[in-house]
């Protein structure tokens, strides 16, 4: 009943449409050239990133680097070593392979088209240096998910998810599957870290509040960057 109300207020028109996205081709990058950073540093690795110019999740995000520099900074406060991660919208997998490197057990996920580009990157940045296999699954939020990942056969200690809020039309499913990873009696932490850029971004975080127990854990007022830990309200 709550969640009907937000996703009223969070349906806005986007410029990524469902019929787009209904588009299940297999992704292949199509434009190599530098966008932005692509080599990184984090817990001691060179991470080279393959970026493209075809989708949202062919780039780096910002909530993604700043959600890498906080679990680096953080290890004791986050330790995910022999955890069971799971990534919402890993669009090229950098924060994924930091938790790989981190030592946890991680599955990426995303869109079908995006899968093929993320599973190179995770394999390019993981391989003879990760304690588990990373693996890629596809999540359509907000679809077959008590099929796909029933609970609690699927249960992670931590879900994360970095810029998945932006000017798009699924964030009533994006809350609902943020629901379904981390539910009561779950035990299951949510890292969300966002740049907070559209209003339909705010109204969805104050709904994000009222769903979980939350906790600030790093504001960047310039950047309107925000990393939220969430846990399921008792
Ligand atoms: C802005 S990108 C962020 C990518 C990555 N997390 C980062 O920070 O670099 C948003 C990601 O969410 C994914 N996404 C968008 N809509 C989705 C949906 N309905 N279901 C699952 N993933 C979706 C996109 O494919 C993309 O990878």
């Amino acid at each position: 009943m709550y969640l009907m109300s937000c996703a009223e207020t969070l349906t806005d028109k986007d410029m990524m449409t469902r019929e787009g996205l209904d588009r299940r081709n297999v992704w292949e990058p199509s434009l190599y050239y530098p966008l932005g950073k692509e080599s990184f540093h984090f817990v001691g690795h060179e991470i080279n990133i393959r970026e493209s110019m075809d989708s949202y999740g062919a780039l780096i995000w910002p909530g993604a680097i700043a959600l890498c520099q906080f679990l680096e900074n953080n290890q004791q406060q986050m330790n995910l070593m022999d955890k069971a991660v799971l990534e919402l919208g890993a669009g090229t997998g950098l924060l994924s392979i930091v938790a790989s490197l981190l030592g946890a057990w991680v599955t990426a996920t995303d869109l079908p088209d995006i899968l093929s580009n993320l599973s190179f990157n995770l394999r390019r940045n993981t391989k003879g240096r990760s304690r588990y296999i990373p693996q890629v699954a596809a999540l359509s939020w907000g679809q077959e998910l008590e099929r796909d990942f029933p609970f609690p056969s699927y249960r992670y200690d931590y879900v994360l998810a970095a810029d998945v809020v932006y000017h798009h039309d699924f964030l009533e499913e994006l809350l609902n599957t943020m629901l379904h990873f981390c539910r009561r009696g779950s035990g299951t932490t949510l890292l969300w870290a966002n740049k907070l850029r559209f209003q339909s971004d705010q109204r969805f975080a104050e709904c994000f509040k009222s769903s979980f127990n939350t906790t600030l854990l790093v504001e960047v007022p310039q950047e309107n960057m925000c990393i939220y830990k969430a846990t399921a309200k008792e």
